[in-house]
């Protein structure tokens, strides 16, 4: 019984406005360690904690957290399309227990996800479908937001449930860190992308797809040339963030408010709930030791882009 954990940022700007070639070598020498812990450790099942970008949850009903049971990915930006492998009697089985022992988690057997969920898997193993996957959607952009806390509770609650399975688990997050992208928000939209937040917007007609892609490469463009068009990326914060992981001090985040780590370090920073999530669901399989620490600010890609794995140690 043992697990392998790795939090990764994500970005659909890859590829179409990158960074010079040495961070892109950089980045991807990263990635391609982190591939290959995981290939060794040679998972049987993967938790996949990932956020949405109102393509696959609206406002008609926007739960906090939520178990694919069933899980298909759109394939925005040029991330992977398709259907996730999810094993149906071990997702109901987690489903159950997570409620059992005190956390509401909604459950979908046609669950929608975007590049959130699609990145990871294809950087970290080369695709979709190459391992079972329970994908469990945070809720990281649409307020009002889980907190620090809850989300903390529910990863540990989850992380017991992998316990009782005997199985090698990889826990993946995806997502964070500082960073702010131009995503609508509801309070401050026009009435046909109220109507799109509100649920119309899970099937986009291919023009204002097209439109959407392009209003955020037009913004990492300009993000570039001037650091203030956008929330600044806050790499103090994100370091701070990554050596409170390192450190097993996940319960000193329950004191910081989603209106604070808004203001601190930009409105889809809370991606980074998946983070905590993920280290929660480890910390169930005892002490963990972390290794293959990376941050880098990217403003090519809006993102303070981190990746970190840990490993249970017994
Ligand atoms: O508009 C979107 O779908 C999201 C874009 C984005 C940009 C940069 C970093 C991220 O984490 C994103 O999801
Ligand atoms: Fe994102």
């Amino acid at each position: 019984m043992n697990a392998y954990l790795h939090c990764l940022s994500h970005t659909p700007l890859v590829g179409y406005v990158d960074p010079a070639q040495p961070v892109l070598d950089e980045v991807d020498g990263v990635i391609a360690a982190a591939r290959e812990r995981i290939a060794a450790f040679d998972p049987e099942l993967v938790v996949l904690f990932a956020p949405d970008h109102y393509n696959g949850f609206f406002y008609d009903v926007m739960p906090p957290f939520c178990l694919g049971v069933g899980a298909t990915a759109i394939g925005d930006f040029s991330s992977a399309a398709g259907e996730l492998p999810v094993p149906t009697d071990i997702a109901e089985a987690c489903a159950h227990y997570t409620m059992k022992n005190g956390i509401d988690l909604a459950v979908s057997y046609c669950m929608q996800v975007d590049h959130g969920f699609a990145q990871p898997l294809e950087f970290l193993l080369g695709g979709l479908d190459s391992r079972p996957v329970l994908p469990i959607f945070i809720n990281g952009v649409a307020t009002p937001l889980p907190g620090f806390q809850r989300t903390r509770m529910m990863g540990e609650v989850i992380g017991r449930f992998l316990t009782t399975l005997n199985k090698r688990v990889l826990i993946l997050g995806s997502g964070g860190l500082s960073h702010q992208p131009p995503v609508p928000e509801l309070a401050k939209v026009d009435a046909h992308m109220r109507d799109r937040l509100l649920g119309s917007g899970k099937h986009l007609p291919p023009n204002e797809r097209e439109l959407r892609q392009r209003r955020v490469i037009e913004a990492a463009e300009k993000f570039i040339e001037d650091q203030k068009s956008l929330h600044p990326l806050n790499p103090v914060w994100d370091n701070q963030f990554m050596t409170l992981l390192e450190q097993k001090r996940l319960g000193e985040l329950d004191a910081v408010s989603n209106e604070e780590l808004s203001a601190i370090a930009g409105k889809s920073t809370h991606e980074i709930k998946t983070w905590v999530a993920a280290f929660a669901a480890l910390s169930a399989f005892g002490d963990y030791r972390t290794e293959g620490r990376y941050y880098r600010p990217i403003p090519e890609w809006i993102a303070g882009f981190g990746s970190l794995s840990a490993r249970s140690q017994n």
